[in-house]
């Protein structure tokens, strides 16, 4: 008992000090309380505008896929190139999403949280028409945006380089390829290696950006990125007027008569009607130049609801006449073979997901058969079975079909790389579309080299900690019992 009591002692001050140890070390190295940062982009398309919020915690700033979106604010009314007639209601009418914005915003983060506005190819057709007006319309904004609580940084005509290359970062900021593209995780088995291109179709341009190996022949179409450590080559090109609503007025005014007041469109479903203004139709500098001096003030349209007619049409609005490069897509517009995957986002999601197409990966010819079942539907069906959409949308899914079957067909889509295209809505709950690589980029949250990062993470570290800690204790134990053992024996204790 004797020599008992010291070693006790001795193991007591030992156990103590491990537990102190591994309480300091956790204490000490416990994560700091999270420090939420919020953005805002505007994206003021040509066919409407929404107000998008987005958090990420402050310390993870530079990881990639910790932006996330908590919101999407849908401004009533139409996009703010349609206000040229009263630039100063442009403004007033991205009030009450900015009041959402105070809402969900803690107020202790407005001061910080900085807000953007891009506006795409509505205003870049609107500058081209009236560059007056278009400065009046971004002045409207911008009066709104400085009166808010947050940070403004400034509302701006993105160009269509811009627009591609942002939706292709979104896209592979949130699919996590940046990280999964860096030379670390490409020598760990099974990683996903590559980025995928992006296809964006809006309202009154689209966008084609990809990852290309080949010479990229015209300078206007190449972007060089060093994304985390990594270099990119990347391929984009912007069709202004090539936007699904641009493409519909292209094809209207190509069939546009002198005097007759209906025109038969088969692109239209059979027994639908819409009545057109001729002044309307040609207000864009898309169709100016198409314009019919003779053309009656209103037309009627009235569906035929005919595929391959309809596909007849689309076509003619494309030139695929001449190139002076190795390979165009149209209008003389230089692009390289396609290459790797693809996300195709806003109306060509729209579009795929109303025809219930984007759920698993369908070949090509089905595809073409469900639009051509659908063009030859009744109008009164089509409204039977889908009473609730807008008969905006309802009415253009034919031609919208047609015409995405067409442009996909020209940037070089057949049946095998058919289904390399992922028809993406939202990735992890955040939009599919430019506005979230502008502030990323804006906010400088790429960095161009992988940043440093301690080989182990914070939870790591504490298991590791408490393992060895318990790992000790176990030794001690059992040399303890070990030690005692011949005299718990002697003594008959054990
Ligand atoms: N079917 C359907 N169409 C939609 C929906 N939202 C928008 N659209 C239409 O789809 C087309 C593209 O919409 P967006 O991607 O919002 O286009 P945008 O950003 O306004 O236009 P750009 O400035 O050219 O990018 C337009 O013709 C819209 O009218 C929707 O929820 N459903
Ligand atoms: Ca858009």
């Amino acid at each position: 008992m004797e020599q008992e009591g010291p070693l006790f002692i001795l193991g007591v001050f030992f156990v103590l000090g491990i537990v102190a140890l591994t309480v300091v070390a956790v204490l000490q190295n416990k994560p700091l309380p999270e420090n939420l940062k919020y953005g805002i982009v505007l994206d003021a398309g040509s066919s409407h505008t929404s107000v998008y919020i987005y958090r990420w915690p402050a310390e993870k700033e530079n990881d990639t896929g910790v932006v996330q979106q908590v919101e999407e604010c849908k401004v009533e009314g139409n996009g703010i190139s349609s206000y040229h007639e009263k630039p100063v209601e442009a403004g007033l009418s991205l009030q009450a999403c900015m009041n959402k914005a105070r809402d969900i915003i803690p107020v202790s983060k407005h001061k910080e949280t900085p807000v953007y506005l891009g506006a795409t190819a509505g205003m870049r057709l609107l500058r081209l028409t009236n560059s007056r007006v278009a400065d009046e319309v971004l002045a409207s904004v911008e009066n709104t945006l400085r009166s808010s609580p947050f940070d403004f940084q400034g509302a701006r005509i993105i160009t269509g380089q811009e627009e591609g290359a942002y939706g292709w970062i979104t896209i592979n900021y949130l699919l996590g390829n940046f990280i999964h593209s860096s030379p670390w995780f490409n020598i760990m088995p099974n990683s996903k290696e590559g980025t995928s291109g992006a296809l964006d179709l809006g309202g009154a341009s689209t966008q084609i950006t990809f990852v290309s190996d080949e010479n990229i022949e015209s300078q206007d179409n190449s972007l060089r990125f060093r994304l985390y450590g990594k270099s990119y080559n990347v391929y984009t090109h912007s069709f202004l007027c090539y936007g699904k609503d641009q493409a519909l007025r292209l094809q209207l005014a190509n069939t546009m008569t002198g005097q007759n007041i209906t025109l038969l469109d088969p692109c239209f479903n059979s027994g639908y009607m819409r009545n057109v203004s001729t002044a309307d139709l040609y207000s864009s500098p898309c169709v100016s130049g198409l314009r019919i001096l003779t053309a009656p003030q209103t037309i009627q349209i009235q569906g035929t609801g005919n595929y391959q007619l309809c596909k007849n049409k689309v076509q003619t609005i494309f030139n695929v006449s001449h190139c002076s490069y190795s390979r165009c897509s149209f209008n003389g517009i230089f692009q390289p073979g396609l290459q790797g995957e693809f996300g195709a986002f806003s109306a060509f999601y729209f579009v795929m997901d109303f025809l219930k197409l984007t759920k698993e990966k369908v070949s090509l010819d089905s595809v073409k058969d469900t639009v051509e079942r659908h063009c030859s539907k009744p109008w009164a069906e089509v409204k039977r079975e889908s009473g609730r959409i807008k008969e905006k949308y309802l009415s253009e899914y034919c031609f919208s079909g047609v015409y995405i079957l067409s442009l996909l067909d020209l940037y070089g889509f057949n049946s095998s790389s058919w289904e390399d295209i992922t028809f993406l809505g939202k990735i992890h709950g955040s939009d599919a579309g430019w506005t979230l690589g502008y502030m990323l980029n804006l906010t400088n949250m790429i960095p161009a080299e992988l940043p440093p990062s301690p080989p182990l993470s914070h939870g790591g570290y504490v298991g590791l900690m408490v393992f060895f800690s318990v790992f000790l204790l176990f030794i001690l134990l059992t040399c303890w019992l070990t030690f005692r053992k011949p005299k718990c024996l002697q003594k008959g204790i054990i």
